[in-house]
């Protein structure tokens, strides 16, 4: 489905990704793992469109989607989470959810007004489905509280309902489990791997914790100073040295 063919971006003499290679196929957890700086949110910015690469290509379903805009991207499905919080901390759970539908809405504005049984009928489904979802990210009980008001570990998980609200084909979380304790990130983990198939496509991580990534991860790809150091199962990458050596040794 994703397919990054020798994504390369340099910010003046920094070459932060270089020459990078990678699939997304339909159905699997894919993780991008490496150490602080390796490169990997600048490959979330150059896929989504944030970043214009300096070389290489981005396809999406067969597409050349090189340098679309952010919302364009958004339109054809791939949904991005960011390592600073995209959840709105004035609004409850519930509204956040609901919030978060209208990123791929097309119906146009003047059908709002002019056949409002229709537009009702709209907004029933996104509460229902927003229901759901918080439903599926264990946050059912807490949908009336405001986001601002949850703890960290709640906070992870609206923010990928949040994500899911959008209707995403293809979900790229950055570090989703940033701040969880270990079974806090249990959960997350166990809610990741429901996902691909039901809810999205496919799934895209960015995450520091290994104990998550070797648990939900179908495929790594391992990053170290911009270039891609290894690529393979987790049981593959648990055993490759060089990534013990450039990766493991200095997280553990
Ligand atoms: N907008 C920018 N301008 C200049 N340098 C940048 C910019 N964005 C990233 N960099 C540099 O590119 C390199 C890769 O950064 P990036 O944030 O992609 O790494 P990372 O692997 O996501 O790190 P972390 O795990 O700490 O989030 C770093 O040296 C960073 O300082």
């Amino acid at each position: 489905m994703l397919e990054v063919k020798g994504l390369s971006k340099s910010f003046g003499g920094i070459h932060a990704v270089q020459d990078i290679n990678f699939t997304v196929p339909k159905g699997q957890i894919v993780s991008l793992i490496g150490p602080n700086g390796a490169g990997k949110t600048t490959c979330f910015n150059l896929i989504t469109g944030f970043y214009q690469p300096t070389r290489g290509q981005v396809f999406w379903d067969g597409a050349d989607v090189t340098a679309s805009k952010p919302y364009d991207m958004a339109q054809r499905g791939v949904i991005r989470t960011f390592q600073k919080t995209n959840v709105l901390r004035g609004l409850s759970a519930f509204e956040n959810i609901v919030h978060a539908h209208y990123l791929r809405d097309r119906t146009p504005l003047w059908r709002t007004f002019w056949r409002a049984p229709d537009s009702r009928r709209v907004q029933a489904e996104i509460q229902e489905s927003a229901r759901a979802i918080l439903d599926l990210v264990g946050l059912g009980k807490r949908q009336d509280v405001e986001a601002g008001s949850l703890s960290c570990g709640e906070l992870r998980l609206l923010e990928v309902g949040v994500a899911l609200g959008a209707k995403p084909r293809l979900l790229m979380l950055d570090e989703p489990a940033a701040g969880l304790n270990s079974r806090e990130a249990e959960g997350l983990g166990g809610l990741l791997r429901t996902l691909p198939g039901k809810w999205v496509e496919s799934l895209l991580l960015v995450e520091h914790n290994m104990h998550l990534v070797m648990q939900v991860s179908h495929h790594v790809v391992v990053m170290n100073f911009g270039k891609k150091l290894a690529a393979g199962t987790p049981a593959e990458i648990q055993a490759n040295e060089e990534v013990l050596e450039a990766y493991m040794g200095t997280a553990a």
